[in-house]
């Protein structure tokens, strides 16, 4: 197999790799001091003296982290002994090794984007649990939850929606489940244009009811592969019968959490698939993305909804967790900088995981960036190829298109884009439906 191009990075003067590290980056960094100045007195309530001196010590790090980053210093090794320590520091070694000499240390803006951008969010995390008692406070936390609340009323339309679908799925033939199907992966696919890493940190939220959209956006659908999903699904059906297991490798909390929910129980609901693996962080990532107290606490904050059909939904989704028709897992590869393609190696155990599902869906943009390796691919170039070897199981990337990167297209296509809308690649604008897999 020919070397896979060279890596997206803040080398290119101009790129948005460039703009992220230079700009984005620095005010995500900034947004975090202020969320710990602010919570300063909260602080003392909880812990006293103690927790206005942590306070004080996690914006220090914090403090020199952003002076490292704007003037280029050298990657430095992580210095606390955290389960994903070694790999991090093993991983820098490894980019150490690829420089000659005259190139020097890996540094912010010389080094792949994927990796610094990984490191730093790592890194905002070695700054607060080098911070006891204030350990375990989550700097993105507040603006997860606020773009939630935000999105109450698309949140209650969704709910609504689906709900009515359950009541009536009995009678529901074919091709309306498949209309069915297709508009709430619409839906989980617009959600992803809710994330609060490109935004800089600013709220982000669903403010209209995206089902009435869904006709409007279809032409910014640059791949569509959900037939394939559908006649993967039902193939199953007809085969195996017993068992369907769909994974779900999620992203954004909030808003898409929801979208990503309705259609994991439509899905259930529908007899599409029998259980659902949801993956999330281990520590907070990228602002927005959803660990295990986010995905708790959003399903309880539903639950307790005073609108009837959203509270049902909440009720509903803890059963299927208690019943194990839905489980959660955390593994600390998903906050690693590695390309999925090293799945196999890095994280054996991970892979063999998925392996297990009959289908894996890939929720953002970040997991597009992962799947493909955040490399300067040509846009025709097909997406069997850019995931060069991560083949666990049928996958789906299900993405907005936020990162200087996208495979798998027709010729042209890409260049045309280019010439009639300069920003294509990074507004969120246009999503796909990637398919790769048995046909
Ligand atoms: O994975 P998500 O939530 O869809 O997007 C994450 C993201 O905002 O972060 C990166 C830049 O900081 C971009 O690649 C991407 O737009
Ligand atoms: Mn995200």
């Amino acid at each position: 197999m020919a070397k896979p191009p060279a890596s997206l990075s803040g080398q290119d003067e101009g790129s948005f790799a460039y703009l992220t590290i230079k700009d984005r980056i620095p005010q995500i960094l900034t947004k975090v001091i202020d969320t710990l100045h602010r919570h300063k007195s909260e602080f003392f309530e909880k812990h006293g003296e103690e927790g206005m001196e942590a306070e004080k010590k996690a914006i220090s790090l914090l403090s020199k982290l952003r002076n490292e980053l704007q003037t280029d210093k050298p990657i430095i090794p992580l210095v606390e002994k955290f389960a994903d320590t070694d790999i991090w520091n093993q991983y820098l070694e490894y980019h150490q090794s690829l420089l000659n000499e005259s190139d020097g240390k890996p540094r912010w803006f010389y080094s792949p984007w994927l990796f610094v951008e990984c490191y730093m969010y790592r890194r905002i995390h070695e700054a607060i649990i080098q911070s006891p008692p204030i350990d375990d406070f989550d700097v993105f936390k507040e603006s997860k939850d606020q773009n939630f609340f935000e999105s109450q009323e698309s949140i209650i339309a969704l709910c609504t929606y689906l709900q009515e679908l359950v009541i009536a799925i009995e009678d529901v033939d074919e091709n309306q489940l498949k209309n069915e199907f297709f508009k709430l992966l619409q839906i989980s696919l617009w959600g992803n244009k809710c994330d609060l890493s490109l935004s800089g940190g600013v709220s982000s939220s669903q403010k209209t009811n995206v089902i009435n959209s869904l006709e409007d956006l279809k032409p910014f659908i640059l791949v569509n592969d959900m037939e394939h999903l559908w006649s993967l699904l039902t193939n199953c059906k007809k085969r195996e019968k017993t068992s369907i297991r769909v994974d779900i490798v999620l992203d954004n909390s909030g808003f898409e959490l929801v979208t990503d929910l309705i259609l994991a129980d439509f899905l259930l609901s529908s007899k599409l698939a029998t259980e659902i693996h949801f993956y999330g962080k281990t520590i907070p990532w990228f602002v927005s993305d959803t660990t295990i107290h986010d995905f708790n606490w959003l399903i309880e904050q539903v639950k307790h909804s005073n609108h009837k059909w959203t509270s049902k939904c909440g009720v509903d989704w803890e059963k299927y967790i208690k019943m194990g028709r839905w489980v959660y897992h955390d593994h600390i590869f998903w906050t690693l900088p590695h390309e999925y393609c090293a799945m196999s190696q890095v994280a054996p155990d991970l892979y063999a995981e998925l392996q297990k599902a009959h289908l894996i869906l890939f929720k953002g943009d970040l997991n597009y960036r992962k799947l493909t390796g955040d490399r300067k691919w040509e846009f025709s170039v097909p997406f069997h190829e850019a995931l060069n070897g991560f083949h666990p199981a049928p996958l789906c990337s299900i993405r907005t298109l936020k990162a200087e990167i996208q495979v798998g297209l027709q010729p042209g296509q890409g260049e045309q884009l280019t010439a009639s809308e300069p920003n294509w690649l990074t507004t969120g604008k246009y999503g796909i439906f990637q398919y790769d897999g048995p046909l």
